[in-house]
């Protein structure tokens, strides 16, 4: 059994760059980090008509389950496995199926909210805030809705317009003041370079010792 000896967390507006860091930072090493995108503990709507799981307000703070998220993040850090749920962002719901995850050296927990919740946030050793404009924040996510979520541009502009753009600035940009690091771009060569640099220094601390 592995107890981790460093958690990061990454948080920043949608489109921002987040999960593309916390892919390339973990590059060569990923089989000593362990993952945990946030968007896993979306609450599931899937009581609801899939009409009304689409209008939902993703973006404010209430939509997740924070007690679970808090409990699967503790475990992880005292070195017990998870079953962590999985989230189908074409449906607006969770899925039947969880993904066993065994704790290792490294947690990387990733997501609008990471640097959202108290509790969480002093269990991390290092917070990252990915930075990039609002335009270019929508344009990437115009690209990716409608890619790799099944969504129509109008819906993603209309979302933005409602909920994501008004939530960002209340409830996410605000946890930008906690984050020991501000990352310009997201996933700019330098700050791939330097974090990578921190896991790989932390999987090899871990390499062979239980703790
Ligand atoms: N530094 C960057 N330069 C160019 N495109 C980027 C950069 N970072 C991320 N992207 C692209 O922007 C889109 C959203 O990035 P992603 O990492 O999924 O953002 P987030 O997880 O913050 O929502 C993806 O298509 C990704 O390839
Ligand atoms: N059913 C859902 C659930 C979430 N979203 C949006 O996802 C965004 C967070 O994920 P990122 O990878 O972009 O950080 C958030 O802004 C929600 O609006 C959604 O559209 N549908």
């Amino acid at each position: 059994m592995t107890t981790p000896s460093f958690a990061i967390g990454i948080a920043g507006g949608t489109g921002a760059g987040k999960t593309t860091l916390a892919r390339e930072m973990v590059d060569g090493h990923a089989d000593a980090v362990t993952l945990i995108p946030i968007d896993n503990y979306y609450d599931d709507l899937g009581h609801l008509p899939f009409e009304e799981r689409a209008e939902a307000n993703y973006d404010h703070p209430s939509a997740f389950e924070w007690e679970l998220l808090r409990e699967h993040l503790d475990a992880l850090l005292d070195g017990d496995a998870v079953e962590m749920p999985q989230y189908d962002f074409t449906e607006h719901r969770r899925t039947e199926e969880t993904v066993h995850v065994e704790p290792t050296d490294v947690v990387v927990l990733e997501g609008i909210f990471a640097l959202y919740d108290d509790v969480i946030t002093a269990s991390l050793d290092l917070r990252v805030y990915v930075e990039a404009d609002a335009d270019v924040r929508i344009l990437r996510r115009i690209e990716r809705d409608v890619v790799e979520r099944g969504r129509d541009i109008e819906d993603v502009i209309e979302q933005y317009r409602a909920t994501v753009k008004p939530m960002h600035e209340r409830y996410v940009e605000p946890t930008k003041k906690t984050a020991d690091i501000v990352v310009p771009e997201g996933a700019n060569g330098v700050a791939v370079d330097l974090l990578a640099e921190k896991v790989r220094a932390e999987s090899t601390a871990g390499l062979g010792l239980d703790r």
